[in-house]
């Protein structure tokens, strides 16, 4: 496979999207192999205790280290080649990025940690650390309840980067956020009918001028990125063309 994929989580189920769609075809193909694994495997007390109260107090519980160390070691046991990348959601985390997901794509094996509570004790990430590459990542400036969600958006946007994932790879590149498009947002799609409910599509798309085409979308982009995203509109820069995009 072009990419293995382990997930370790207290709600396995929450990850049966993954089985759907384009990340289950990847997975049937062969292209991806992908595991998901309950994290209470590795506990041996009768009520497969996961978590236990902060040393230092404050509120909520935090995820007990000894089964992950457990689990790690099931999964990566040692002298496992290729080393796997351990990716750890949190709030603290470095911004999940399209750069990021190239990044991740291009590794042959990725652990996820999936935490709950208030967070996995840290001694597991400082554990691992001493034997792969850890990476905790932030999916976004908004607080979730664990990292699941985080893992599903995660693995989508890696997973469609493997080559023979997506039907039409130029669409990897056309799209917002790639950087093959400058990082500008991508401006308005359209379909038949060419009327609907009195809506035209603009005519420049019916002309059949593929360079006022071209000229129309990129204006459409521009425009699109400087309304709802300023900070992705790159300033001129002296000496290049005149929209320093060029
Ligand atoms: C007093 N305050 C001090 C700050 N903490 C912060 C805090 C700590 C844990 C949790 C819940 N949680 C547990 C594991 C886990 C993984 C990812 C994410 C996550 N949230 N948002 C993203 N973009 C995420 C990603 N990726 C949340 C997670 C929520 C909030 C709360 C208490």
């Amino acid at each position: 496979p072009a990419l293995r994929a382990d997930v370790v989580t207290i709600f396995p189920d929450y990850l049966a999207p993954l089985r759907l769609s384009l990340i289950g075809r990847a997975a049937q193909t062969g292209i991806l192999d992908l595991a998901v694994h309950d994290l209470r495997e590795w506990t041996h007390d009768r009520h497969r205790t996961v978590d236990d109260t902060p040393y230092g107090g404050g509120a909520g519980m935090v995820m007990r280290p000894e089964p992950w160390g457990e689990a790690l070691g099931a999964l990566v046991p040692p002298g496992t080649t290729p080393v796997p990348r351990l990716v750890v959601p949190t709030p603290a985390g470095r911004r999940f990025t399209q750069a990021v997901a190239v990044e991740l794509a291009a590794e042959p094996h990725l652990v996820f940690a999936c935490g709950r509570y208030e967070g996995i004790d840290a001694r597991v990430a400082a554990d691992a650390a001493t034997r792969m590459r850890v990476d905790e990542i932030s999916i976004g400036d908004y607080v979730l309840n664990g990292g699941e969600a985080a893992v599903l958006v995660v693995l989508e946007a890696v997973v469609r980067l493997l080559p023979g994932v997506v039907g039409n790879p130029e669409s990897l590149t056309e799209e917002s956020h790639a950087a093959e498009h400058d990082g500008l947002l991508e401006g308005p799609v359209y379909t038949k009918p060419p009327v609907w409910r009195g809506h035209e599509v603009p005519p420049v798309l019916l002309s059949g001028d593929h360079g006022a085409i071209g000229r129309w979308r990129r204006e459409q982009a521009l425009e699109r990125t400087a309304r709802v995203r300023p900070d992705l509109v790159p300033v001129p820069v002296a000496g290049r063309g005149l929209d320093g995009l060029t």
